[in-house]
């Protein structure tokens, strides 16, 4: 990853709710007007399930919920490759973790910052002390000022520390294939990003060298030390998708591609293959489904939890939950692995949703979960729920008064419903709980899906926000699932209404207040379990072949346009959208009534499509323009000529050209014209130069993204700076000058300037070690005008860099050309201001004739005066 600016301006962090789509319920978005410390942390609701559902004993139910109800400590992650990571931590050890010891705020000291225990190499850290207090207080203005420049240069994420967690269950090599399935705003994918990657850049150094790189991690190194792997990170939501596309491109990583779909549906992407052959799908090594869910475990820093948690939130999400969760595992390869997530600590989103995706997979023999026991030790966690109840409010039409039910199993759910129905016909249930939702009940042990496998993190273990994992691995292709949908479910509520005379009147006891607990005959053993296993139907695994047939999205308003990049791009319509020729067919509504939907109309759910339209044009090995920059730098005939990709219709090297990694490019080939809606790809490499600067064979700038991958094959234009002090000089002064005397103020750099033609050259910086070192490699653009030199960095980066390596928080950095610019400014006022002095003569002296006419002539109006009517 790039230094001194080349991740961009990026802000991410995760916002104070958890996918809130147009699909999603629950919380919702942080839209409260009073401060979060007045809100009061209470639902009677939320308590009453989580104290009354039996998941853990009452004692640390009471340190969970004290935990739960208190701030969140303030985390964050050093990010980037590791190296990189490594060098910004050491900073921020030796120069903050101190001066943060000797503070004392109100009166108290301060407790400094401490590494997380759990995560490698002290990457991840955490402080007691609110960002609220750390970003007012004036103490802590410094260290304020190191964590705001080091997110905006990329270095540092602020994430909370378990969403930190599921990426590192993923067992991500360099070189694998991942998928993201919803991924926005991206802090998981900026994670799975910096795995592909590896040590890519060393490798490729080595690479370049000729020497052969020294890895045995697993990883496929064939392609120069290049990472070959990819990550497709998606999100159906157009907005979070836009924030998705911000987050990740401060990576600048060539082997990432966003698309924006709806994960239940995702569609098969094609890869090449020699014509007459059979069509070949991509399948992936690794996926993260970290589900949109009710995201009651942000409670510590989301106040909707609170305010407005019901059981109908996590029950409303299980179906799109487990849609999306058989998608992704139909999606893995055979030995692959996919982590399944949520903030939420409710088992209907959890435990219910892996069960049921299981069983509709074929059970432990398709998909087993991966015991995780030995991995991540330090990270304290419960084992998954074999057993749960499941929360439903009920209510009469108009009144306010709700009552909770709890039920232990679907039986007893659906025999308290023909209860109710026969008892108090006007009662209405919240209709969301479908059979899935409760725990599984296997014929025999060797069925039995071990659900204490799944990870449940709660705050109290370690202070931090809830969250629950589960990896899975897939042992064999899904060929037979077994599917709950709306049409077996009518019949099994047929077949066990004949069985309602049978539920004794005293079925439902009173539990809590307004609770009802509905397993009272299962408790007293006289229940007879129905058969829950629903009715079964042949579902093979995707037809591939199939996969190329469209289906017409359906028309849709326009969308807000994500910001574009290219100035040059043009709207089209959008193209109708590929998806299996079957699609999974667990129900597809949420509700147990709801008629069952057509397997047509259940695929035509396409998300919201925009108007706008991406393109992604590759260029041909052979490009003129491409071939001159890449001889201008003398890059390696090694280097690869046939990545480069422009994003206009017409393929044309206009503005900007972009570098993708060799699969990226032959999935964007070979499906942007299949309906996949790709909504990002590719780093900035180049940049046309605009500005008259004599004759330049390659008016091209490199550019922050893509210098570091192009910088290990030049062996043209190279400054190589080697002193701290030539550094700083270059950082504070935007244009310094370069007189043909040769008598610059810029060092080593302006003496290798000095003979250099006009156009861009990279600078190269090697670590060095001790206080006067330099703490990483860097490599920067700069660009070589005619009388002077430019480090093309922005301002923001430059001040994040003068911090990081100078200490230097109030720097002023002179930029003569804008000066120059601003004092002509000036000047061009002064001179308007005395063209408008003579002007306003000019008029005076017009006056003064027009009224001297007057005198001699009848009486004319004139300007300023008024004229008088003859009576
Ligand atoms: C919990 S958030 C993901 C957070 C993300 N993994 C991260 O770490 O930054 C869930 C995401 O799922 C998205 N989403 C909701 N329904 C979806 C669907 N049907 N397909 C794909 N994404 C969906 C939401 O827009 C939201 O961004």
């Amino acid at each position: 990853m790039g230094r001194g600016g080349n991740r961009g301006g990026g802000r991410g962090g995760r916002k104070a709710f958890r996918g809130k789509g147009k699909n999603n319920r629950g919380g919702g978005r942080d839209t409260r007007t009073e401060p979060w410390s007045d809100i009061k942390r209470e639902n009677e609701l939320f308590e009453s399930y989580y104290r009354k559902g039996g998941f853990m004993e009452e004692e640390e139910f009471g340190e969970m919920w004290k935990y739960l109800a208190s701030d969140l400590p303030n985390s964050f992650r050093f990010t980037g490759t590791k190296s990189d990571a490594l060098a910004v931590r050491e900073i921020f050890k030796r120069r903050y973790i101190p001066a943060i010891e000797a503070l004392d705020f109100e009166g108290t000291r301060v407790e400094p910052p401490k590494p997380v225990e759990g995560f490698p190499d002290e990457l991840v850290w955490d402080m007691k002390t609110h960002k609220k207090v750390i970003r007012r207080h004036k103490p802590f203005a410094e260290f304020q000022k190191f964590l705001v420049a080091e997110t905006t240069s990329g270095n540092i994420s602020r994430q909370e520390v378990v969403s930190m967690i599921p990426p590192h269950f993923l067992d991500v090599k360099p070189g694998m294939v991942v998928l993201d399935m919803c991924a926005a705003p991206g802090s998981k994918s900026a994670q799975l990003a910096e795995m592909i990657h590896g040590d890519e850049e060393e490798r490729v150094m080595q690479a370049a060298r000729n020497e052969s790189p020294n890895i045995d991690d697993g990883g496929d190194y064939s392609d120069d030390g290049r990472s070959t792997g990819l990550l497709i990170a998606n999100d159906t939501d157009y907005k979070r998708a836009g924030m998705l596309v911000h987050q990740v491109k401060r990576l600048n990583f060539p082997n990432l591609i966003v698309t924006q779909h709806d994960a239940s549906i995702f569609p098969s992407i094609e890869l090449p293959s020699a014509e007459g052959e059979k069509k070949q799908y991509l399948k992936f090594d690794r996926i993260l489904t970290d589900v949109p869910c009710s995201g009651d475990g942000t409670a510590r820093k989301n106040p909707n939890v609170w305010q407005k948690w019901t059981p109908k939130d996590g029950l409303g999400l299980h179906n799109l939950q487990l849609r999306i969760l058989f998608r992704g595992l139909q999606m893995l390869k055979k030995g692959g692995r996919l982590v399944y997530s949520t903030c939420s600590m409710n088992p209907v989103e959890n435990e219910a949703v892996v069960a049921a995706a299981i069983e509709a997979c074929g059970g432990i023999s398709k998909v087993r979960i991966v015991d995780c026991s030995d991995h991540l030790p330090k990270l304290k966690r419960v084992p998954g729920l074999n057993r749960w109840k499941v929360f439903d409010t009920s209510a009469f039409p108009g009144s306010q008064e709700k009552m909770g039910h709890l039920f232990t199993s679907w039986d007893n759910f659906v025999k308290a419903q023909a209860k109710y129905r026969a008892e108090e016909p006007e009662r209405q249930f919240s209709s969301k709980v479908s059979p899935g939702c409760f725990p599984p009940t296997a014929s025999s042990d060797e069925e039995r899906i071990p659900l204490e496998r799944c990870m449940r993190v709660y705050p109290h273990l370690q202070d931090t926000g809830a969250f629950f994992i589960a990896v899975l691995e897939k042992l064999d292709d899904i060929k037979v699932a077994q599917i709950r949908n709306a049409d077996n479910e009518a019949e099994l509520r047929k077949a066990t209404n004949e069985l309602e005379a049978t539920v004794p009147a005293s079925a439902a006891t009173s539990a809590v207040e307004k609770i009802k607990e509905e397993a009272v005959e299962e408790a007293n053993g006289d229940a007879t379990p129905g058969d829950r296993s629903p009715l079964k139907r042949k579902l093979e695994e995707p037809d591939e072949d199939a996969a190329s047939k469209r289906v017409k999205a359906e028309e849709l308003p326009a969308q807000p346009v994500v910001k574009p990049e290219e100035q040059d791009k043009e709207t089209g319509a959008d193209v109708p959208m590929a998806v299996d020729d079957v699609q999974p067919e667990i129900n597809g509504t949420t509700t147990v009534s709801t008629p069952a939907l057509s397997n047509q109309a259940k695929r035509l759910k396409p998300e919201a499509q925009s108007q706008s339209k991406e393109f992604f044009e590759y260029l041909p090995a052979d490009d003129p323009t491409v071939a001159d920059i890449l001889d201008f730098f003398g890059i390696s005939e090694r280097f690869p000529r046939d990545r480069f990709m422009v994003k206009n219709k017409e393929g044309l090297t206009l503005n900007k050209i972009y570098y993708t990694s060799a699969l990226a490019k032959k999935i964007i080939s070979q499906n942007k014209n299949r309906g996949m809606k790709f909504i990002h790809c590719g780093v900035v490499m180049f940049v046309a130069h605009k500005i008259k600067d004599g004759n330049i064979k390659a008016p091209w700038r490199l550019q922050n993204e893509g210098i570091r991958i192009l910088e290990p094959w030049a062996s043209k234009r190279i400054v190589t700076c080697t002193s701290k002090q030539t550094l700083y000089k270059m950082l504070i002064e935007m244009f310094p000058k370069l007189p043909k005397d040769g008598s610059h103020e810029i060092g080593e750099i302006g003496d290798q300037l000095t003979d250099m033609e006009v156009g861009c050259s990279f600078i190269r910086i090697e670590p060095s070690e001790g206080e006067d070192g330099f703490p990483f490699r860097m490599v920067l653009p700069l660009w070589r005008h005619p009388g002077s030199a430019n480090m093309m960095v922005d301002k923001d980066d430059r001040k994040a860099m003068l911090l990081r390596l100078f200490n230097e928080t109030n720097p002023i950095i002179k930029n003569h050309v804008l000066e120059k610019a601003r004092a002509a400014e000036e000047a061009r006022k002064d001179e308007l201001e005395a063209e408008s002095r003579e002007l306003d003569e000019e008029l005076e002296q017009v006056v003064d004739e027009a009224q001297a006419e007057e005198v001699d002539g009848e009486e004319k109006p004139v300007l300023g005066d008024y004229m008088e009517v003859e009576a």
